[in-house]
């Protein structure tokens, strides 16, 4: 590492005002994808980076995913995980192993990396006062004509983000695990990208991060598109340059733009402290996404 002077050390601390005067008492939706959590070092800043922005006056809340987490556990007990249109096929089985590894492992383990870190996080899934409610989810075929039955998998009806705004004013930092509810109390397994822009656009958020395992969104050639608008996302989805879970992210993060949510970003969470640099810094990481 480049070694700074302590004046460089507190020009850099000082950029960072007109963001947290900007930022300040503004709710800011991080998903902290599966893919993201790689190694230790890397939850860590994560971690201490959520309770920075919470203790300079930011609502940070968190909605994690855990799809590669889900699957070493279906792996271990001899089951393949299948995916259709980004989304998992979620038999009964699978939706145990969901719910015990979102809900359980992976929502416990940042809570309690963000308490390490002098925050006070609460883990909650959407059946803790039923605030995600959910009906199952039928994805279209490829032909645009039939339905495709993926199984105990949830689309978002409603989002009553009360207790999530009554944990922000007593400054606790929400941690959500993905999963809804319908009406009878069944679970169902939801994309956290989904969730996340669906929750966005619930708390009238200032800012969406989608955090990934790629530097953005990138075209054929690999190279990274810093912009996208309406209009190039659906050229994109049309050539085929965007698939795989990159669907549900691209489409989250869109009608999140186009529904009051005023700044849209996906961006690398392989990249140390990638959240920092995000929202108090001028360095444009990764790819922002605008309605038009
Ligand atoms: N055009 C694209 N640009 C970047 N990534 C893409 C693109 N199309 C598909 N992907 C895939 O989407 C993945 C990110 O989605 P996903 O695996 O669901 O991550 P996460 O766990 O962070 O939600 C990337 O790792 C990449 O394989
Ligand atoms: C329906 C569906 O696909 N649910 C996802 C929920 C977790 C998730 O979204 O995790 P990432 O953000 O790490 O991909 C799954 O079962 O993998």
């Amino acid at each position: 590492m480049p070694t700074i002077s302590p004046l460089e050390k507190a020009e850099i601390l000082s950029e960072a005002l007109p963001y947290i005067q900007a930022f300040f008492d503004k709710t800011i939706v991080i998903k902290y994808g599966g893919n993201a959590m790689i190694d230790e070092e890397l939850k860590e800043g994560f971690a201490s980076d959520v309770v920075l922005l919470k203790l300079v006056g930011m609502n940070p809340v968190v909605v994690h995913g855990g799809g590669p987490q889900i699957n070493e556990l279906l792996d271990r007990i001899g089951k393949k995980g299948e995916f259709i249109q980004g989304m998992r096929v979620t038999d009964a089985e699978t939706m145990d192993v969901v719910e015990m590894v979102l809900g359980g492992h992976v929502n416990k383990e940042i809570v309690s990396l963000i308490n390490k870190h002098g925050g006070k996080a609460v883990g909650l899934t959407g059946q803790d006062g039923h605030f995600i409610k959910a009906h199952k989810l039928y994805l279209k075929d490829d032909a645009g004509a039939g339905t495709v039955d993926i199984g105990q998998v949830g689309e978002i009806e409603s989002i009553d983000a009360t207790i999530v705004s009554h944990l922000d004013a007593a400054d606790f930092i929400p941690v959500i695990a993905p999963i809804g509810v319908d009406s009878k109390g069944e679970s169902y397994n939801i994309n956290a990208d989904l969730v996340a822009g669906k929750l966005a656009e619930t708390l009238k958020a200032e800012k969406l991060i989608l955090m990934t395992n790629t530097p953005g969104v990138l075209d054929k050639q690999g190279q990274l598109l810093t912009g996208l608008t309406a209009t190039k996302i659906d050229a994109l989805f049309a050539d085929g340059t965007i698939s795989g879970g990159m669907l549900p992210k691209i489409s989250s993060a869109l009608d999140a733009a186009k529904n009051g949510v005023n700044s849209v970003h996906i961006i690398d969470g392989r990249v140390k402290h990638a959240l920092l640099l995000e929202v108090l810094t001028s360095q444009g990481v990764g790819t922002m996404i605008r309605a038009n």
